[in-house]
């Protein structure tokens, strides 16, 4: 697949990941109870560790899909599904992933768990209609930099990023 343009870069600090995760989850305890987490591996572990926290559930199983190498799209695998977590079609379970961007990744859980409340912390506008709820957007052109992908380092003045 092309690469995608992102000329806009959002990078999301540990504190406000940690925030917004508990955010989530203050829009989601009273839409429960629920029987558990399948948290979408590997960014949706970290929110879904969070609201596991927050809402005190303790049955949490993974979906495994692999689909972009960094910022390159390719054909989702499927590693793993949810056979352990006897969930069926997911009515009362919460499926939990960092994002949606193309809302690819998104459409093949749904197929797997149709009726699972799908939450995320951020959204693109494409995969949008793919979420139950999530807490921010960010626009389609944007990348959102996780704490886990990123470390301190210089940063150009934003004057000479423009000029090339
Ligand atoms: O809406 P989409 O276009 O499908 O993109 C969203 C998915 O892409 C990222 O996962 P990725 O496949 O990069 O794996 P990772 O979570 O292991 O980093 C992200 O964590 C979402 O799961
Ligand atoms: O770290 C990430 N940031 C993103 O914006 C994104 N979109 C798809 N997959 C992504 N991973
Ligand atoms: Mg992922």
């Amino acid at each position: 697949m092309a690469e995608a343009p992102f000329n806009k870069h959002f990078p999301v600090s540990w504190e406000e990941l940690h925030r917004n995760a508990k955010a989530l989850a203050w829009r989601l305890i009273d839409r429960g109870p629920w029987k558990g987490i399948i948290a979408i591996t590997r960014g949706g572990m970290v929110p879904a560790a969070i609201i596991a926290r927050e809402l005190e559930i303790r049955m949490i199983d993974t979906v495994c899909v692999s689909s972009y190498d960094h910022q390159q799209q390719r054909n989702a695998t499927i590693l793993k599904g949810v056979e352990g977590a006897n969930a069926g079609d997911g009515e009362g379970w919460l499926i939990i992933d960092d994002l949606v961007d193309t809302g690819k990744t998104a459409e093949i859980v749904r197929k797997m768990l149709p009726k699972a409340h799908f939450a995320t912390v951020y959204a693109k506008p494409a995969g949008r209609p793919l979420v139950d709820t999530f807490i921010t957007e960010v626009s389609q052109d944007t990348w959102i930099h996780f704490p886990w992908d990123i470390e301190l380092q210089f940063s150009q003045p934003i004057a000479k990023q423009r000029n090339g």
